[in-house]
């Protein structure tokens, strides 16, 4: 993809408009330099004549440019803007282990430096076609003036391009190198921003840190882009140093060549002085222009890399509807496994035999890292089943069902995000409701909801965790997953939780699996599974049977 495809991709009427009302302003342009060069060399025609026509193609040149500018901009920033959406749908539909595997440094990476520089490069764009345009226009009014001149304008420009593409190579490789560098170093502020209490509480830690991880890439960044910019410099002011040999050989080959007359030579001089600004205004462009070629092969690498993640899973425009009136859910031999290259380790979870019914709760335990989590997200079609399958009422679940699947739950994740809002849950009574579950959560004396928004999230760990036991409550899905949700809540509240709210829940016909390592409360489950190095030992027997399966 390059700059030109991207905006054409979006508005070709706009870009060929803009081109078409640029060169006209290229060409008024250089008609302006003419009439210049007339009142210059000419005494026969009168001024005031000459005056008119001057200013009537300023202002010739102003709608055009103006027109050229306003056309590219918009559209422009309508790619921009796009991309910004395009890019945050790509993140939404992908896999969920596809963005775990990229890693939120690279997703953070590409919205802080390679948007914002393709957006700079795009505001570069009208002024670097209005340059172009004007360029253009010079070079046929030195045609007109005198055709050896165009020749000579022509093997100055050759020259200066050439020159400058031997020198752009190594700048881009420099550009690349820098890009990769930001990855690194977004990895580094992300550990600087989330790790800041432990590096505050360790001096040796925290030097290491500075000295070791971000300095080195700091460093590495200023290096790549200095050498980078360095090659630029050379080849910005090799070219436009250029230019002005373009002036001199106008001025001095031409009439030796060509025995040009006054008139034409002062035209054609004038001329090559208004090239050589707009030449060099084309070549400060470059640079910019060249940055967002390898940030936009940056976003459509990582585009690619989502968009060839989703696996054809169908991701509907209209919100799927959620069954209420399921009777059996199943897992069939799922399994999942994890492979990190770096130690060239995995972890492999299942097969998993496993079914659920409506109404009850299943307590799964087992030690940390046997795979709870991993078997929740499989169960939530998070995961999809690398081997085996998902039925729901003995259907599979597959690409085109998993989304409609995924809306039977509510899930409160360990590592769950709390939204500043009830975002997504439109419901007439909203407020009162919340309000209501505020009341059960204890949260009434701190936390308040007006037209759907908390008046503040700025609470302890096991506040916020009981925030997000409101989000799901009111979400009212027929299937809800607690992954150690009440592993930060004090005894009180873990005796609400486990006594009195997942009963109810269980009462009102919801199925619960609750991850946990709280064995005081393994009375209150129908059914504990337990894991162990991804397998599960508690055998699936009878779905109704309480007592039966508690092999603990
Ligand atoms: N995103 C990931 N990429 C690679 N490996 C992973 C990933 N997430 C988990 N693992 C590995 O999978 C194994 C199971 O992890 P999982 O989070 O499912 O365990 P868990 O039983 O929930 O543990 P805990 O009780 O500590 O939360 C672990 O050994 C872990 O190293």
């Amino acid at each position: 993809m390059n700059l030109l495809k991207l905006l054409l991709g979006y508005s070709w009427r706009n870009v060929a408009l803009a081109a078409v009302a640029g060169l006209a302003g290229g060409a008024i342009s250089a008609s302006i330099l003419a009439v210049i060069n007339t009142s210059l060399t000419r005494r026969d025609i009168p001024l005031g004549q000459l005056a008119l026509l001057f200013g009537a193609l300023v202002l010739a040149m102003l709608v055009c440019n103006l027109l050229s500018r306003i056309l590219l901009l918009q559209v422009s920033q309508q790619a921009l803007m796009d991309l910004r959406l395009q890019l945050s749908r790509q993140i939404l539909a992908a896999p969920l282990l596809q963005l775990e595997r990229a890693g939120i440094s690279r997703l953070f990476a590409t919205f802080t430096d390679d948007i914002p520089t393709i957006a700079a490069s795009l505001f570069q764009l009208p002024p670097f076609c209005i340059n172009a345009a004007i360029l253009i226009g010079c070079l046929g009014y030195i045609t007109w003036l005198a055709p050896l001149g165009l020749a000579i304008a022509i093997a100055a420009i050759v020259l200066s391009l050439s020159s400058y593409k031997l020198l752009e190579a190594p700048a881009t490789r420099y550009f690349i190198q820098a890009r990769e560098e930001w990855d690194r170093l977004i990895r580094h502020f992300q550990a600087l921003t989330e790790g800041n209490k432990e590096l505050k509480l360790h001096w040796r830690r925290r030097e290491a840190f500075v000295s070791d991880n971000l300095r080195p890439s700091v460093q590495n960044l200023y290096e790549h882009n200095v050498a980078g910019g360095r090659y630029f410099a050379v080849a910005i002011s090799w070219a436009q140093a250029l230019h002005f040999l373009l002036v001199g050989a106008l001025l001095f080959l031409l009439p030796l060549l060509a025995g040009v007359s006054s008139p034409v030579l002062t035209g054609c001089t004038l001329t090559a002085f208004y090239m050589a600004g707009a030449i060099g205004a084309l070549f400060e462009a470059l640079p910019i222009l060249q940055r967002a070629q390898v940030a936009l092969a940056k976003v459509e690498a990582l585009g690619l890399t989502l968009a060839s993640a989703t696996g054809g899973e169908s991701q509907p425009a209209e919100e799927p509807t959620s069954s209420t009136a399921w009777q059996r859910l199943e897992l069939v031999a799922a399994t999942h496994t994890y492979y990190r290259e770096q130690e060239d380790d995995y972890f492999s979870l299942g097969p998993i035999h496993l079914s659920f019914v409506p109404g009850e709760v299943v307590f799964l335990v087992g030690g940390n890292g046997s795979g709870k989590t991993t078997l929740a997200k499989l169960l939530l079609g998070l995961y999809p089943p690398e081997t085996g399958e998902i039925r729901l009422d003995g259907i599979p679940i597959d690409d085109h069902n998993r989304e409609q699947y995924r809306q039977l739950f509510t899930a409160v994740f360990s590592d769950g995000y709390l939204f500043e809002n009830l975002i997504g849950l439109d419901h007439p009574e909203l407020d009162r409701r919340a309000g209501d579950y505020l009341e059960r959560l204890q949260l009434k004396h701190k936390v308040s909801v007006r037209s759907g928004e908390f008046s503040t999230v700025a609470l302890s760990q096991g506040q916020r965790k009981r925030l997000t036991l409101l989000t799901a409550y009111l979400e009212d899905r027929p299937f809800y997953i607690f992954d150690e949700w009440a592993a930060n809540q004090d005894p009180h509240f873990k005796d609400i939780f486990y006594l009195k709210l997942l009963p109810e829940l269980k009462e009102r016909g919801k199925t619960v699996l609750v991850i946990t390592h709280d064995d005081r409360y393994f009375p209150v489950a129908d059914r504990i599974l337990k894991l162990e190095n991804g397998r599960l030992l508690a055998p699936e027997a009878t779905l109704s049977g309480v007592t039966g399966e508690r092999t603990l």
